[in-house]
């Protein structure tokens, strides 16, 4: 049997970075980018007021009261080059260009509010309410560096360097195929031996979570030669960077993953020694697209994905650092681990470093109905065989 660690290395090595596009940044949520964005402008462009007020030259309101003629009035995106001579004033508004002469800015609270003269109660301090041209950054500073996640303040960031588009790694598109003759669709009428597929909908939405695109297919019949064509149709379709199937991949008579790419040198099946998630495939089809076959039981499903698929498609778009956050945690209840395999256990938070199963008969690898209570995986090692209470445990957080 394989280690978790030793399979975890292998599933990541079938990814790599996908090729940079300059994506709009309505689609740029979440990518990463693969430039280093500087500005070619100051921010702010140009010497603009932080108060709705009067634009006044100091020298001119050092004894007050005063009242001034107001010469211009300037709201935010006029273009007006205004001039404030002595003794005059400007209206102006929140980020309007301060008009030459002027030198500080009387907010409106502080005067009488008038439009053609003002009286100004406040002497300001020198260049009060000015915000200077470049204070945020010159020409040439650098504002996002390459390998960032882009999250709302850098698409920001973006939009204020004048940007329409950025330069990010493309967002991989993975398929999901769930297989097995057992499983119906969900709202249709389940018979005995049947029962929802729900794995195809887990392993898209994970998909979708990890922040690639999902192409849900299935549930598909254990007929491995039809199989093996979808496979194989994928495999040849450039727009499918990955593939993720679920289910067949054990040692059952019409285990149909299997059966249909075992003649594939690409692909190899491997036992784990992990639980749940024992029985997994992975490798390359003939055209070069990754496949990791997953087994069926939902909660294997969900871990296999954590921890061999999600870091992959991590690795894809572009992120550097590929794992889960990881917290160290107390077992507030114990429980009896496989021996001689790793142990993913999903677990909840109790309270604030501590975990308990989220699942109400713990790892077992068909207890799909709690499992949305899972906040973490605790790994618990091969060599451990027991989790005792006040063990420190360590925790892959799988919901922020
Ligand atoms: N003789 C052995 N039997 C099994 C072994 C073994 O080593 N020797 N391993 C067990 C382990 S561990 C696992 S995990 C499962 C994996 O089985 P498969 O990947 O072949 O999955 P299936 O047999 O197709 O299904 C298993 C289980 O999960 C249900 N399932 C499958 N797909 C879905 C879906 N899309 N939505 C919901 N539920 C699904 C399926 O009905 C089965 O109950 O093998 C053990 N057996
Ligand atoms: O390894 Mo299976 O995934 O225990 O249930």
């Amino acid at each position: 049997m394989r280690t978790l660690d030793e399979h975890r290395a292998v599933a990541l090595a079938l990814a790599a970075p996908l090729g940079a596009v300059e994506t709009p940044l309505a689609d740029a949520l979440g990518l990463v980018l693969a430039e280093d964005v500087r500005t070619d402008e100051p921010l702010p462009r140009w010497d603009n007021s932080a108060m709705d007020g009067y634009a006044v030259r100091r020298a001119d309101v050092l004894s007050v009261p005063v009242v001034l003629p107001v010469v211009v009035d300037l709201p935010a995106g006029s273009a007006d080059e205004a001039v404030v001579a002595q003794g005059t004033a400007a209206r102006i508004m929140t980020g309007a260009p301060i008009p030459a002469g002027a030198d500080a800015v009387v907010p409106v609270e502080e005067t009488d509010g008038g439009t053609t003269h003002v009286q100004i109660r406040v002497t300001p301090v020198p260049a009060a309410h000015v915000r200077r041209a470049g204070e945020d950054a010159v020409p040439g500073d650098l504002v996002l560096v390459a390998g960032a996640e882009l999250r709302p303040p850098h698409l920001a960031a973006l939009a204020s360097t004048g940007r329409a588009t950025a330069l990010v790694h493309r967002r991989p598109r993975i398929a999901v195929v769930s297989t097995g003759d057992e499983l119906v669709a969900p709202g249709t009428p389940v018979r005995r031996g049947q029962l929802p597929d729900s794995n195809s909908w887990l392993l898209a939405a994970a998909v979708t979570d990890a922040g690639a695109t999902a192409l849900r297919l299935g549930p598909v019949a254990d007929d491995p030669a039809a199989l093996l064509a979808l496979l194989l149709e994928l495999d040849a379709d450039e727009s499918v960077d990955g593939i993720v199937t679920s289910g067949g991949v054990s040692m059952g008579a019409f285990d149909v993953v299997k059966a249909a790419l075992l003649a594939q040198p690409g692909v190899e099946f491997v036992p784990v020694a992990v639980q749940p998630g024992k029985p997994q495939g992975l490798g390359r089809l003939p055209a070069g697209t990754p496949i990791w076959t997953l087994p069926g039981n939902p909660v294997s499903s969900f871990a296999s994905f954590e921890l061999f698929v999600r870091p992959a498609v991590r690795r894809m778009l572009g992120f550097a650092s590929v794992e889960r956050p990881a917290v160290a945690a107390v077992a507030d209840e114990g429980w009896r681990t496989p021996p001689g395999r790793a142990q993913l256990m999903p677990v909840r938070f109790v309270r604030d470093d501590r975990v308990a199963p989220a699942t109400a008969r713990g790892s077992g690898s068909h207890l799909v109905a709690r499992l949305a209570q899972a906040q973490g995986l605790a790994v618990v090692p091969a060599e451990v065989d027991e989790v005792l209470v006040g063990d420190t445990l360590h925790v892959l957080k799988v919901v922020p």
